[in-house]
């Protein structure tokens, strides 16, 4: 294999439902060479996730390119509103994960991130407190009961207008391209109808997490770092963020670990995988470390929305990548089983200093 320096581009459509693509695309797809074409996507992606767990996806066919403007303005108008309005949908006004996070507040190895954030999450995964049960022994400081990490409701800004109803709806879009990619990954492994449904009945119901990431330039001279070098700790990232290159760095494993830019392609959004595809395959694929040192001048928007399993999805190595492991002359190392969403909960609360 020779030297990765740059990351692939892996074209979903194939995968896409017809009824989601733009309306200039539709009329151009063929079911003749859907086949042909899906085979070529699979086999792309396989050898992407299993090389170095990062790649481009073109989304051209999928989102308009004011679509993916419009996102990022919204982010950056937020960013640009007073700080005590931001401060008015904190973390802390919620279950501590939903919501504003100030310049510093995020941690990433224990080290605080050169950013701010605003997070949303999936529903809460718990049923519905009965109001006369006591609900917990403690109070916030407003005298509401304290509630558990992702048990509350998502802190939607009320201005700029119209970001909660443009980013619902990115919501939306992401959701279905996460499926399309869980779709092509699962034909990329030889999963055959049953394993592929079995698969897509641990992610239907996804315990989705978007963020929206700020990131002031690093001031002139520091040797610091935006966001700290982590894996993703779920199953798919999809991340659209300003055309600024150099920013994002991925670690590329070979032949020795280097790191390379991801430097934003238009029309496109970089993908990588999290912890929970490297349980699926036994580390055939990797979630691989990245970082963000954002050093140019702009003031610098990204939004990840994580595609992740359903909350209670019990997951383990899965038998198509032992398979596929064996075909190619793979080592593969099992691991435990987890809950997602216990995993979740052990990551999560690491997070954030209150
Ligand atoms: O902002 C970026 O480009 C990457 C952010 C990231 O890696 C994350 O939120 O997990
Ligand atoms: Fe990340």
């Amino acid at each position: 294999m020779s030297e990765i320096n740059s990351l692939p581009i892996i074209d979903p459509l194939p995968y896409l439902p017809s009824s989601s693509l733009l309306p200039h695309v539709i009329s151009e797809v063929s079911e003749i060479d859907l086949a042909e074409r899906r085979k070529e996507t699979a086999v792309k992606i396989h050898e992407a996730c299993r090389d170095i767990g990062f790649f481009y996806l073109r989304v051209d066919s999928y989102l308009t390119k004011s679509d993916m403007d419009q996102a990022l303005d919204l982010g950056r108008e937020f960013f640009d509103r007073p700080n005590g309005e931001k401060e008015s949908i904190s973390l802390e006004n919620s279950d501590g994960v939903r919501g504003y996070q100030k310049l510093h507040q995020n941690v990433t190895q224990g080290k605080a991130d050169h950013h701010e954030g605003l997070d949303f999450y999936a529903p809460s995964p718990y049923s519905p407190r009965s109001p006369s049960t006591p609900s917990s022994s403690t109070s916030n400081s407003n005298g509401n009961p304290r509630l558990r990490p992702l048990e509350g409701h998502n802190q939607w800004p009320i201005r700029p207008e119209d970001f909660q109803v443009k980013l619902e709806k990115w919501v939306e879009k992401m959701k279905i391209l996460g499926n399309a990619v869980m779709h092509a990954m699962a034909d990329g492994l030889g999963m055959n109808q049953d394993e592929w449904e079995e698969l897509d009945g641990m992610v239907d119901n996804s315990f989705w997490v978007m963020r929206v990431i700020g990131y002031p330039p690093l001031p002139e001279g520091a040797d610091g770092i935006s966001c700290g070098e982590h894996k993703d700790y779920g199953c798919l990232t999809l991340l659209h963020a300003d055309p600024i290159p150099n920013s994002l760095q991925v670690l590329s494993p070979f032949p020795s670990p280097h790191w390379i830019a991801a430097h934003p392609i238009d029309g496109c959004i970089v993908v990588n995988i999290g912890e929970m595809w490297e349980i699926w395959t036994g580390g055939l694929y990797p979630a691989t470390l990245h970082r963000v040192i954002h050093k140019s001048p702009t003031y610098r928007v990204s939004i990840p929305f994580f595609y992740e399993p359903n909350f209670k999805a019990k997951v383990k190595l899965l038998d198509a990548a032992k398979r596929k492991a064996a075909e190619e002359g793979k080592e593969i190392k099992e691991k435990e089983q987890v809950e997602y969403g216990q995993f979740l909960l052990g990551k999560v609360s690491g997070n954030f200093k209150y």
